[in-house]
């Protein structure tokens, strides 16, 4: 499928994409989201595809929404559109893991983009931010709800409410990033990343994304609960037996996604 504002490519069993609106520094608009979305999809549904990784250019993960696209909306338009919501959140209905790659600026809803992945590998050109309160407006992709997790109040509320920048550093300290490369690495790193993951058993892969996500949305005990129904329920597949024997037979596993 040729799409006009992001590149799709197959690497192994990793699918790569590529925002690519160079000239805007990749602002979401919805042409491009809508693309996104159904990028994400069809790699999610392909057999072949073990792991998704999302970057930008050197410069801009994402520059955020189209302020261009926004300026002349009124309340009617952004409420009855339920603008930013619809589109926006295929990214979490994707079940196989995905990476985000930051370098550069991931500002207002490129930093709630580079949140909703399952996690960010940064270069140590990136920057995170929610600028949103310049604009006149607040963060409407999630990024006051998903920051405090990440962050904690005090941060998240320094950040949106001053619209400042975060570097890499300050962002690996915060628990935004979970690991920060040269620029010069990070597609290399991420896509080393994300086909380590692709060579395991997919639906230990597919629950442990499921199982950590839950913890958002529950309280510890039902958590725990989850993560064993879905621990227990790996002991029906082939690729728990080979794993396990594998590990005593002392040789790398081959898994089937069984
Ligand atoms: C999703 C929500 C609901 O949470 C809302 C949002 O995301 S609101 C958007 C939040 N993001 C911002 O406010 C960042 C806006 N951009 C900037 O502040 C700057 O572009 C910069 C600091 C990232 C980079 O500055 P600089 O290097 O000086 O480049 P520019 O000349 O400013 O930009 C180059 C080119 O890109 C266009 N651009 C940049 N960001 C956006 C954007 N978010 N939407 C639309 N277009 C954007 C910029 O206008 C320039 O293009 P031209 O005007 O020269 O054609």
């Amino acid at each position: 499928m040729a799409y006009e504002n992001i590149l799709t490519e197959t690497r192994g069993s990793v699918a790569l994409i590529t925002l690519n609106r160079p000239k805007a520094l990749n602002a979401l608009s919805s042409p491009l989201m809508a693309e996104l979305g159904d990028a994400l999809l069809a790699a999610d549904a392909n057999a072949e595809i073990g792991c998704i990784v999302v970057t930008g250019s050197e410069k801009a993960f994402a520059a955020g929404a189209d302020i261009k696209e926004m300026q002349s909306k009124g309340f009617a338009d952004a409420y009855v559109e339920d603008f930013i919501t619809s589109g926006w959140e295929t990214i979490l209905r994707v079940r196989k893991p995905v990476i985000a790659a930051v370098a550069g600026y991931a500002l207002g809803g490129g930093c709630e983009l580079a949140m909703m992945c399952d996690f960010i590998i940064a270069a140590d050109s990136a920057k995170f931010g929610q600028p949103e309160i310049n604009l006149g407006v607040i963060p409407g992709a999630g990024g006051s709800q998903r920051l405090t997790r990440f962050v904690g109040k005090s941060k998240a509320m320094d950040m949106v409410l001053t619209g400042r920048n975060m570097d890499a550093q300050e962002a690996e300290r915060s628990g935004l990033v979970s690991r920060i490369v040269p620029a010069a690495d990070l597609l290399d790193e991420a896509m080393k990343v994300a086909g380590r993951i692709a060579d395991l058993s997919l639906p230990s892969v597919m629950m442990a994304k499921e199982a950590v996500n839950r913890s958002y949305e529950t309280t510890l005990s039902e958590g725990v609960r989850f993560e064993r129904r879905l621990f227990h329920s790996l002991f029906a597949t082939e690729d728990q037996k080979e794993g396990m024997a594998a590990f005593v037979e002392k040789r790398q596993p081959v898994f089937k996604n069984r």
